[in-house]
């Protein structure tokens, strides 16, 4: 049984897959001090409670912050008594090698949502991830990276008006009633929400002009649901693509070892 982990800079994500769904996932806050037997502890725990009882025999970890990787590393060696994969180091092979300047090294995250992106809509995509920042992944018709975009995240953008105004609230997104707020908690919110749908709308149409193409847009991360509700934005909407890109590539690197 594979158990995946999706570590992005606010939240990780751990899923047992069987080799044909996911049994269980589940999120917690991404602590880079967290230890292997915190972390063991809290999943047998789920596992337990959900009544997922399954030996796991390998791992595969993404993870855009670096510090994390250590225990996480010592949690598949000393728990699950394997070597894990991790995506973006030199023993971890992509299927298909992404294309940028050289010395880049792109988010793990971006290069899973490539693959997964890639096994089910084939080439010629955008991928967009709403997570901590928002990324657009740029997916050629081989299936490799080959470029993108990096947005401040939706709840990061509201964050930032809060810690720099000290008459800014701590707000949540939403889909505004109006354009015009008429308190301070509903303009933050249409700022933010209808300045992100013209900046998805103005990033995918100026990136399939550049490139000449009309491409297919597949969206993640828990906020895409929110602003496709009001626009028509992407042509797919997946809320499993990163952990769904972890399994292709442990696949690949099963077949290739
Ligand atoms: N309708 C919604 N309104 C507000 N927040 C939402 C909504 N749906 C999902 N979310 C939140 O959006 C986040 C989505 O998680 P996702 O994994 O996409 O990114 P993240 O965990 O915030 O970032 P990262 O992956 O970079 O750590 C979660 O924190 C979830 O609570
Ligand atoms: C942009 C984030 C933070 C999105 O999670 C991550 O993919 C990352 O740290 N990327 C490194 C830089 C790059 O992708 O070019
Ligand atoms: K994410």
């Amino acid at each position: 049984m594979l158990l995946a982990i999706d570590c992005g800079n606010t939240n990780t994500v751990f899923a047992i897959w069987d080799g044909d769904t996911f049994l269980a996932t589940w999120r917690t806050s991404t602590e880079w001090q967290r230890t292997a037997d915190q972390y063991y502890v809290w999943l047998t725990t789920l596992m337990r409670l959900q009544n997922v009882d399954v030996s796991i025999d390998a791992v595969i970890i993404s993870s855009t912050v670096p510090r994390v990787v250590f225990n996480l590393r010592v949690l598949a060696d000393r728990y699950f008594n394997c070597r894990p994969l991790v995506v973006g180091k030199p023993d971890c092979a992509l299927p298909v090698p992404p294309r940028v300047d050289i010395g880049t090294q792109v988010g793990p995250d971006r290069l899973v949502n490539t693959a997964g992106a890639y096994h089910r809509h084939g080439g010629n995509l955008i991928v967009v991830d709403f997570g901590t920042a928002t990324t657009f992944d740029v997916v050629e018709t081989d299936g490799a990276y080959v470029g993108g975009v990096i947005a401040p995240g939706v709840n990061l953008s509201l964050e930032a008006l809060h810690n720099a105004a000290a008459a800014l609230p701590h707000v949540d997104i939403t889909k505004p009633q109006s354009v015009v707020g008429t308190n301070t908690v509903a303009c933050m919110q249409s700022g933010v929400f209808w300045g992100y749908i013209g900046l998805v709308r103005e990033i995918c149409a100026r990136i399939k002009a550049e490139r000449g193409s009309d491409m297919s847009v597949i969206a993640t991360g828990g906020l895409a649901a929110l602003f496709q509700q009001t626009e028509t934005l992407f042509d797919a909407f997946e809320d499993d693509l990163t952990m769904h890109g972890l399994t292709v590539i442990h696949r690949h690197n099963k077949e290739i070892a």
